[in-house]
């Protein structure tokens, strides 16, 4: 059984998945006559030549955990940002891009609700594994041609489990 490790979000730790999205630790500079700070340009949305960004909400049930973790998926042909709208903590699982994923690739990190998170365009990620039910998450991604969700399953003599009380 493989038991994932749950690591601490931050932006160095999730570099190669994709950008986090919090003001906390990131540069801004002050506008609205410096009553407003903005912390500029915290993640790119990349749609193709062809997508288009959308802004959709997320109403997210929790999934029973510990988790089986039986899937991943990907958006090769865009990003995908979760941002979570009420300030719950939530778990994130990825994997670099790439047609040969395997289970020790495998990432897990806790946001701690006031961090979201942008996935590059291949990322594989589970689906919104919220932690609190129901919970909304904003969520910026592509509208447009093209196929533009994978899904990958692994074996079911591959037990692999995500269990946040751990
Ligand atoms: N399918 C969909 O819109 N949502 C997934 O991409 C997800 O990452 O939750
Ligand atoms: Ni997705």
């Amino acid at each position: 059984m493989l038991k994932l490790k749950i690591e601490t979000l931050s932006k160095e730790a999730f570099a190669p998945f994709g950008d986090l999205i919090a003001s906390e630790g990131h540069d801004f500079f002050m506008i609205n006559n410096g009553s407003t700070r903005r912390y500029h340009r915290l993640a790119e949305v990349e749609t193709g030549t062809e997508g288009t960004p959308i802004i959709s909400i997320f109403r997210a049930q929790t999934l029973p955990m510990p988790l089986r973790v039986r899937m991943m998926e990907r958006h090769p042909l865009g990003s995908q940002a979760f941002i979570p709208m009420r300030g719950n903590p939530f778990l994130i699982l990825v994997a670099p891009p790439g047609d040969d994923l395997t289970s020790s690739q495998l990432r897990a990190f806790y946001s701690d609700g006031s961090q979201g998170v942008n996935y590059r365009p291949g990322v594989w990620h589970h689906p919104i594994l919220a932690l609190t039910d129901p919970d909304e998450f904003l969520v910026v991604d592509r509208a447009g041609p093209g196929n533009n969700c994978d899904e990958f399953f692994f074996a079911d003599s591959e037990e692999i489990v995500l269990d946040p009380e751990h």
